[in-house]
């Protein structure tokens, strides 16, 4: 709370306050210092090859084989983004065999897609044919919610042999660049994403057998004009979403606003109650996942969204089904790289519980109820998971909370996270 109040004093209190855009900047720079230190060790290692490294710079340079070797040994989606020097070890005869299709002609889609700078260009490559076992470009993305979970999603992603990680997590670019209204994407920025941030050279070294995504968290939330637009632009995408129970989920994200010295003048200094920022954003209907859920699934078929839930994700002996759940819908396969989630953007250790009365914490979960209820309709008409078991986990988190309150509307509550 130092930090917060320090914030405030030196006049940062904000009127209302949002969701920031999860921890992209963070984990761009955490990226940018990994991809420094493994470059510098390549660099000192006697046996990294100038191959490996001209492969790592985004542009088409590299030998396909390299690629597809590196694929073979089961390096990392991030180790072919990054070129390690693995590439140049791995023999192109390996590559052949685990992917037999790299030796046939180019498809209409890879030889379409080369060039490629904006989203008009990836939509017309995309009417060309391409073979099977070849992923379209990009080929997913993983949408959020923030605060459920996306950063560890993502590092486990990024680990898997055929998926290509992208420059960072949370470019942001639809809902940076290509906002409503705004007459389309801005032209540079277009090329840019493909290029730099999706890493489309790769892909095509790779003859798109390495599936292409990113995750940008804020994407979920405005779903009602970019979920239509997706749909009208990249058709073919599939799309992840995660939900966490809806309180946690703000609480989670208040802490987030607070790391980061943006203090809200909902949230009280003094008592370090989260109370009314909370409530607030419950009561507002649109701020809820049911809105946003419901557009995207308007926009997309069925078969091209998957919806997780956090609790489910996280829940010791359940992650390695869910994550093989989620790797066999992007169409990878699902025993790789492993089964663990890890635990990445955590706040958890950080604090005993949040501090409410036993009324109002029966407020907030009165409030985030209705939205949870649409949740469960929508979980249930849509067939993304048991719509029963989905409402009673959150329930659960619920009442064990409510049961730890001290008795008494005004008894004292200390309130867990899911
Ligand atoms: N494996 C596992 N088990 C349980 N909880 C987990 C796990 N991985 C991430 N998390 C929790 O997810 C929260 C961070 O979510 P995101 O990475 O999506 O945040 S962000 O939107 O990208 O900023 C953050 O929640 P809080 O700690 O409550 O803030 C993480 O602790």
């Amino acid at each position: 709370m130092e930090a917060a109040e320090a914030a405030a004093a030196a006049g940062a209190e904000e009127e209302d306050w949002d969701e920031g855009e999860g921890d992209g900047e963070e984990e761009q720079e955490e990226q940018e210092q990994e991809e420094e230190e493994e470059e510098a060790q390549a660099g000192s290692s006697s046996g990294a090859s100038s191959d490996g490294e001209s492969s790592s710079a985004g542009g088409a340079t590299g030998d396909a084989a390299d690629v597809a070797a590196a694929m073979a040994a089961g390096g990392s989606g991030g180790a072919a983004a990054g070129g390690d020097g693995t590439s140049a070890q791995a023999s192109a005869a390996a590559a052949e065999e685990v992917h037999p299709v790299i030796s046939m002609p180019l498809s209409g889609l890879e030889e379409a897609l080369r060039g490629c700078s904006t989203l008009a260009c990836l939509q017309q490559a995309h009417m060309r044919s391409k073979h099977p076992q070849q992923f379209n470009f990009p080929h997913f993305l993983l949408l959020g919610f923030p605060k459920c979970a996306t950063t560890s999603l993502y590092r486990h992603l990024i680990q898997h042999p055929t998926i290509m990680a992208p420059k960072y997590k949370e470019p942001h670019f639809f809902t940076r660049f290509c906002r409503q209204g705004a007459g389309g994407c801005q032209p540079e920025e277009e090329a840019s994403y493909i290029n730099e941030t999706l890493h489309l050279g790769i892909a095509l070294q790779a003859r798109l057998f390495m599936a292409s995504f990113e995750a940008s968290t804020h994407y979920s939330l405005e779903g009602e004009w970019l979920a239509p637009k997706l749909a009208r632009d990249l058709p073919w995408l599939k799309l992840v979403l995660s939900l966490r129970e809806p309180i946690s989920r703000w609480i989670s994200m208040l802490k987030h606003n607070l790391d980061n010295g943006r203090v809200p003048a909902c949230y009280k200094l003094s008592a370090g109650a989260a109370y009314p920022c909370i409530r607030r954003k419950l009561e507002q209907r649109e701020q809820g996942y049911a809105p946003r859920l419901r557009a995207w699934a308007t926009a997309f078929p069925p078969e091209q969204l998957y919806v997780l839930q956090y609790e489910n994700l996280t829940s010791e002996g359940v992650t390695r089904k869910a994550l093989r759940d989620i790797k066999r819908f992007v169409g990878v396969d699902p025993n790789l790289p492993n089964n663990d989630l890890g635990l990445y953007n955590s706040r958890r250790s950080e604090t005993e519980g949040w501090p409410m009365t036993r009324k109002e914490y029966a407020r907030l979960v009165e409030l985030a109820r209705r939205d949870a209820q649409e949740v469960v309709e929508l979980v249930r008409q849509h067939g993304w998971a048991d719509a029963d078991r989905w409402l009673e986990a959150w329930e659960e988190a619920w009442a064990a909370n409510l049961e730890a309150c001290r008795p008494g509307p005004r008894g004292a509550c200390s309130i867990q996270l899911t």
